[in-house]
């Protein structure tokens, strides 16, 4: 290391300021490391532009810091390289989305950028987005001198392989997102994927799946799960290790748990989790439920929001006397929410008329677990989902109703979405699947299985909930994955209302969402990759190989090929939640609109009697 960053770092303000401007945001050049000065370095600033473009700019340095050339648009760059040097900025630009913010530093075909510099073809006009989600950012490569081994990644230059990469090239699947479809390569690296395009060339040292005949898409996504969760004097059967092997055998590769707090604090919830989640074996990310009120819930909600990458907050309207809320702290909770731009989430059931259910039940000699059901009909979600969305609208805040498991709740849905509120419905697969007959099986232990909250309801509503997720009235499905073996079941013997309440399906929605929903012909394939995977979270590091399932890869290893699972405790990686600012597009224009509709307050000559 010498001073030479300085200069470099110097030059750069110089000289390629036109790189630091768009969107009227100023990159700001920080932390910017020169590790390996002596060769190239190319710098490279980015901001995302007003239309969600990324914009990108920076120079390109030799080893003396002359400045052989600056740039001011990543997308024209981008377009202008081809082979290794562009999926290896490319891979650059994707790893920088990934870690977000950090500075990173790779090796480039030194020799083939210094020539599309210096021919200037990186000026040709694009139109192109490079990736999603990119804010401001700095990025820094550095190049190693003309390197004749081609295709050179990793820490060591010209060819030498890196132990610690996974080298995987996808070959000749039907790759598969959210909107479209098509033939493709998909080359991943490291756990990122750097290009999806037609016959990808790559060595030895990678090794090659082939898709042929197959779909490639992306791992899925469960937004719903409940994994080490102490919950009704016991703890889930799946802690963050069983319940990820589940999934990753299911070909889910990511998914949200529920942070409960410790005695209504935030903090000590979400460092209880933290823990539990040290043996993850596959990418997580938390929401966190809010049970109680006060000002320093309020001031830690803050904490999680800015400092934890925790975004959502569940209100649970149901669980008297353990985790549910009124409808004044409701309103807090959703006033919090809506000043923070987190999604408030609802438990929606009525808990309060739930209890006299119960008490209805019991008296009437109904003790198994029939009575759950019965006790909690449709009607009670339905209620507390409508008002749960009219709160909303009367906050002004976004809402996400998690498992809809009733026609009643979904009605009160779509009716709120044809009205223009932003409300989100997420059906769970037991509710799409399952009917309520099993728990009227004679056997405790057969119907104890299906008891979850809200219900498994009578058949018809599963058909309606496919089918309001087929037309978009529901946008996405999660599980609500809360397991207990018969052992805990059994604590609600000759009481239904101790039957710890959940069931799985970590490991089975893709397959059943699949079979339900596409064989069906009720969604499309892509429309698969919506509702399972990428409608919460647009991300594609992970890819399973779909149909049966049989290659998953998670953070760039195959973790699930030929019936053998290889899910490695504490290889997961958190996953902070972006900020969902989409969702509150317009909500100050509501806001200023419903102001000025008050015509208030009047002005009112003081009269004195
Ligand atoms: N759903 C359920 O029965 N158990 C998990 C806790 C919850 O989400 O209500
Ligand atoms: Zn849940």
């Amino acid at each position: 290391m010498n001073g030479s960053k300085w200069m470099i770092k110097e030059s750069l303000e110089k000289n390629a300021q036109c790189s630091f401007l768009w969107g009227g945001e100023p990159v700001r050049l920080t932390n910017h490391m020169v590790e390996k000065v002596g060769h190239y370095s190319i710098y490279v600033s980015s901001s995302k532009i007003n239309d969600g473009v990324v914009g990108l700019g920076g120079l390109l340095m030799d080893a003396g810091n002359n400045n052989v050339m600056s740039w001011c648009s990543s997308r024209d760059f981008i377009l202008s390289l081809v082979g290794a040097t562009l999926l290896a900025v490319r891979l650059a630009l994707v790893k920088v989305v990934h870690f977000k913010w950090a500075n990173i530093s790779i090796h480039l075909d030194a020799k083939e950028i210094v020539h599309k510099l210096s021919n200037k073809s990186i000026f040709g006009v694009a139109n192109m987005t490079i990736a999603e989600d990119i804010f401001l950012m700095n990025i820094l490569i550095v190049l190693e001198p003309f390197c004749d081994a081609g295709i050179v990644y990793g820490e060591s230059a010209c060819g030498a392989a890196s132990a610690y990469l996974s080298k995987i090239l996808i070959k000749g699947g039907t790759v598969v997102n959210a909107h479209h479809q098509e033939v493709a390569d998909v080359y991943i690296e490291d756990g990122i994927i750097v290009a999806v395009q037609n016959d990808i060339m790559v060595g030895d040292d990678v090794r090659i799946i082939d898709a042929t005949g197959k779909y490639v898409m992306p791992g899925g996504i469960d937004p719903h799960t409940h994994l080490a969760m102490e919950f009704m004097g016991t703890e889930t059967i799946d802690d963050f290790f069983s319940g990820q092997a589940a999934a990753l055998a299911g070909g889910t590769t990511m998914h949200i748990d529920f942070v409960i707090p410790a005695n209504g604090s935030l903090s000590a919830g979400y460092e209880a989790y933290v823990k539990k989640a040290e043996k993850s074996a596959m990418d997580y990310g938390f929401h966190m439920a809010i049970t109680k009120w006060d000002e320093t819930v309020s001031r830690e909600m803050e904490v999680m929001v800015k400092d934890k990458g925790i975004n959502s907050f569940k209100f649970f309207l149901a669980y008297k006397g353990s985790l549910m809320i009124n409808d004044d702290l409701l309103l807090e909770g959703f006033k919090k929410c809506k000043s923070l731009g987190a999604l408030a989430m609802v438990h929606a059931e009525n808990g309060d008329a739930v209890f006299e259910g119960q008490k209805r039940m019991i008296e009437l000699g109904i003790t198994g677990p029939e009575g759950h059901a019965l006790s909690r009909p449709p009607v009670l979600e339905g209620e507390a989902t409508g008002r749960a969305i009219r709160l909303a609208g009367f906050v002004n805040t976004p809402l996400y109703v998690v498992h809809v498991m009733s026609i009643d709740a979904m009605e009160e849905i779509a009716k709120a979405r044809k009205s223009g509120q932003k409300v989100i419905g997420e059906p769970v697969v037991s509710g799409l699947v399952l009917d309520d007959s099993a728990l009227w099986d004679p056997d405790f232990q057969t119907a104890a299985k299906f008891v979850m909250s809200p219900p498994i309801r009578a058949p018809g509503h599963g058909k309606a909930l496919q089918a309001a997720l087929s037309t978009g009235i529901l946008q996405l499905v999660g599980t609500d994955h809360c397991t207990f073996n018969s052992t805990q079941k059994a604590l609600g013997i000759g009481d239904f209302r101790k039957i710890p309440n959940g069931v799985n399906g970590l490991e089975e929605r893709m397959h059943l969402v699949w079979d339900t929903m596409v064989v069906s012909g009720q969604i499309s394939v892509t429309d698969f990759v919506r509702v399972t995977s990428t409608e919460w979270f647009r991300k594609i590091m992970y890819f399973v190989l779909q149909g049966k399932v049989e290659v998953t890869i998670s953070g760039g290893k195959v973790v699930w090929e030929n019936d053998e699972l290889k899910a490695v405790p504490s290889s997961g990686k958190y996953i902070e939640m972006p900020p969902y600012n989409y969702l509150f597009d317009g909500i100050g224009k509501t806001d200023a609109e419903y102001l000025s509709s008050l015509r208030a307050p009047v002005k009112r000559a003081v009269h004195t009697v």
